[in-house]
């Protein structure tokens, strides 16, 4: 018989570090302790990156969020210039009645105030395209913003990639190609990313952790993953590559980091620039601080006019203060996949089923309410079919 029950959480990768960063007055995140790069050198290299944090209770001291002078509603947004990206001028993300701060699963986005359910969606992350890491993901590779010069060798490593497989490893490329990058603003918002200990990703256990698991199959996929990740690095990083490759990632633990960050924190979804629809894959700053929930409060919109990313409240949802705010992640798949690519499992998870040997397969609602397991946490006993959010709606406008 083989059973897929969910598998137990991974959070002591997290707890430990985590009850080491302290919330900054404003409700914005802190830098995270050990962080890889140096802020104080790099925030006096950046100068024009700002974040309008309306309604959220105070400013921080952080130089990454400069509040404007007024406090802006919706309304009074001003209109974007169409061709911001061109002229290289860089819009700020605006966040609304929402602050930054460490929760059970590492980072979050929490209400900081209450919302009344409206019949409409509401928004509370307005994110510009040119923040984010965006690569389209079928070739000619193309990137927003178009980091990579064309002659760059970490082009041709792109290029080597498999355009069916290796989203995430052009996405990492990407990453450590934006640390590396004078005044990117990556170099800042890499202060906000978990560092390989506090990554929950599988990519990054040992093979002790991997046995833990109890999960052979997993086990094996994690493994062959590592190895892949390893090959590449091998390929790429070996000697004879220029110093400009080299120092993107001096060992196979920076670029397994890189991964890890690629897979368990980017979204693909459908953009249009200009005229041209790109299926793409893209790290989105601020919205990746977003945690997981089967019954999210909050979904993801592509604002096509103006190249922004929307995080909204759904429609008719009340908020209290204090709420955190959630998307879904991956949408009807089982925890084997969400352990696989963000390395945790949910007890509540709706679409995990157990399978016998023979055809049967019976929903793990069933399974607890028939046999009358007891002393097993509430969640389990839940018995309304979750619908399926979508992670993302395209706007048509
Ligand atoms: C996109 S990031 C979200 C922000 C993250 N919590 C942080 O500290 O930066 C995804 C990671 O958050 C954690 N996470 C998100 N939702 C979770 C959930 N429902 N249960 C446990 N961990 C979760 C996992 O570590 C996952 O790999």
């Amino acid at each position: 018989m083989k059973l897929s029950v969910p598998l137990p959480q991974p959070n002591h990768f997290l707890t430990s570090s985590l009850q080491q960063w302290k919330r900054l007055p404003g409700g914005i995140p802190p830098a995270r302790p050990g962080h890889h790069l140096d802020r104080d050198r790099r925030a006096s290299n950046v100068g024009p990156i700002t974040a309008a944090l309306s309604l959220v209770d105070s400013p921080s001291s952080f130089p990454l969020y400069q509040p404007p002078p007024a406090q802006e509603s919706l309304s009074e947004l001003e209109p974007a210039d169409p061709d911001f990206y061109k002229i290289g001028y860089v819009r700020s993300m605006r966040a609304y009645g929402i602050e930054f701060k460490e929760g059970p699963d590492g980072f979050g986005v929490y209400a900081s105030k209450d919302v009344e359910p409206l019949r409409r969606a509401r928004v509370i992350m307005e994110i510009p395209l040119e923040l984010m890491l965006t690569i389209r993901q079928k070739p000619p590779w193309m990137f927003f913003p178009d980091i990579v010069p064309i002659g760059h060798p970490i082009f041709d490593i792109i290029n080597s990639t498999d355009p069916e497989t290796d989203w995430d490893l052009r996405m990492a490329c990407l990453l450590l190609y934006a640390f590396d990058k004078q005044d990117n603003f990556w170099q800042l918002y890499g202060d906000f990313l978990p560092g390989a200990d506090e990554c929950t990703s599988l990519l990054l256990a040992t093979e002790g952790d991997l046995l833990e698991l109890q999960d052979p199959t997993l086990a094996t996929t994690m493994k062959k993953q590592q190895r892949r990740v390893l090959d590449f690095w091998e390929k790429h990083w070996h000697n004879g590559a220029p110093l400009k490759i080299k120092r993107l990632a001096r060992d196979p633990e920076r670029l397994t980091w890189a991964v890890s960050v690629a897979q368990s924190r980017s979204i693909g979804m459908q953009i249009r620039i200009g005229a041209l629809v790109q299926d793409s894959n893209m790290l989105i700053p601020y919205a990746d601080m977003l945690n997981h929930s089967f019954e999210p409060n909050c979904f993801l919109h592509w604002r096509f006019k103006d190249r922004m990313l929307e995080v909204m409240i759904n429609a008719g949802q009340r908020i209290r203060k204090g709420d955190e705010m959630t998307i879904n992640y991956l949408g009807s798949q089982k925890n084997n996949m969400f352990m696989q690519r963000y390395g945790f499992s949910s007890p509540v998870n709706p679409w995990d089923a157990i399978e016998f040997s023979g055809n049967a397969r019976i929903h793990l609602d069933s399974f607890l309410s028939v046999f009358d397991i007891a002393g097993l946490p509430d969640e389990y006993y839940h018995k309304s079919m979750k619908r399926t959010n979508p992670l993302i709606i395209v706007s048509t406008i």
